[in-house]
């Protein structure tokens, strides 16, 4: 079996006496496109957080590739090959869609090799290439104020990719689009190389199954399923948990085998 690239491992974090995560354990294979998915509240940003090293777990190991990386702060992490767009943005503004991917681009080459003009011309040709693969190409001097919401995610995505991830984190990144730009975001995941590993976490569950190879559902912290996308629009337990919360009935959109009636 091939070793995971992420492994999650009896991971928890409590804040005071709520325990956000509880007890998670899960292994990402390499190449995997898998979400992370479950109600509001559910824990999944604060599961983002554990793995990126933003937050500290309360219990429990994060490994990467096999290195148990737990104790490294972000930074380190990133350096790894940990990489993640935001719910909240991180773009700036002020600046040309070009110049954000560049600076992450100059950062990856700076921490790689000295930044010699032969390197920063690699660098200015690594943000062209990006650009052109999330479909920005002919956005590259347009102020980033200027775009679309669509089209700023499509940047994040950029700016991660500049930074060369091994594991690639997505948190909500369709949140706020139209159906057309999450399909283009679904395309553009879907034609990443599978040297980069993806872990999403989406409200949206047509963008979920129509990308995921694999899906964790969350309820209360913890996992109530680990499974290939039939598998979770199949689960009563999955179809119980988002019951009142008005998207039960996305589980049912005739493709899988669910056959449960969620009102
Ligand atoms: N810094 C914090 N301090 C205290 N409680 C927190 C903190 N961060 C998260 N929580 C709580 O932990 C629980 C899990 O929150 P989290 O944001 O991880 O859930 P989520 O599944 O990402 O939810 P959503 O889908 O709404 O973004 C919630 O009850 C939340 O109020």
């Amino acid at each position: 079996m091939t070793a995971p690239l992420l492994s999650l491992s009896g991971v928890s974090r409590s804040f005071g006496a709520l325990t956000a995560v509880d007890d998670v354990t899960l292994d990402v294979p390499p190449g995997a496109r898998h979400a992370l998915i479950g109600p509001n509240g559910a824990g999944k940003s604060t599961l983002f957080k554990l793995v990126t090293g933003s937050m500290r777990v309360s219990a429990g190991t994060v490994a990467l590739a096999g290195d148990d990386v737990t104790r490294l702060p972000e930074p380190q992490r990133a350096r790894r090959g940990i990489s993640q767009t935001l719910q909240h943005s991180s773009l700036f503004l002020g600046q040309t869609v070009e110049q954000n991917v560049l600076l992450a681009a100059q950062r990856q080459y700076r921490s790689r090799h000295s930044l010699v003009p032969r390197r920063q011309a690699a660098a200015r040709a690594r943000a062209r290439e990006l650009l052109t693969d999330v479909g920005l190409a002919a956005r590259a001097g347009t102020p980033v104020a200027a775009l679309s919401h669509g089209e700023r995610r499509q940047l994040e995505v950029a700016v991660a990719l500049a930074c060369e991830p091994r594991l690639l984190l997505l948190d909500e990144p369709a949140a706020g689009m139209s159906p057309a730009e999450s399909a283009r975001l679904v395309a553009l995941l879907q034609a990443l190389p599978e040297s980069v590993t993806v872990v999403i976490v989406e409200h949206d569950l047509d963008v979920v199954f129509a990308l995921a190879t694999s899906v964790t559902v969350l309820h209360l912290g913890r996992v109530l399923l680990t499974g290939s996308p039939d598998e979770v629009r199949a689960s009563a337990a999955v179809q119980e948990a988002y019951l009142g919360t008005g998207r039960g009935a996305l589980f049912l959109d005739g493709t899988g085998p669910a056959h449960l009636e969620v009102s």
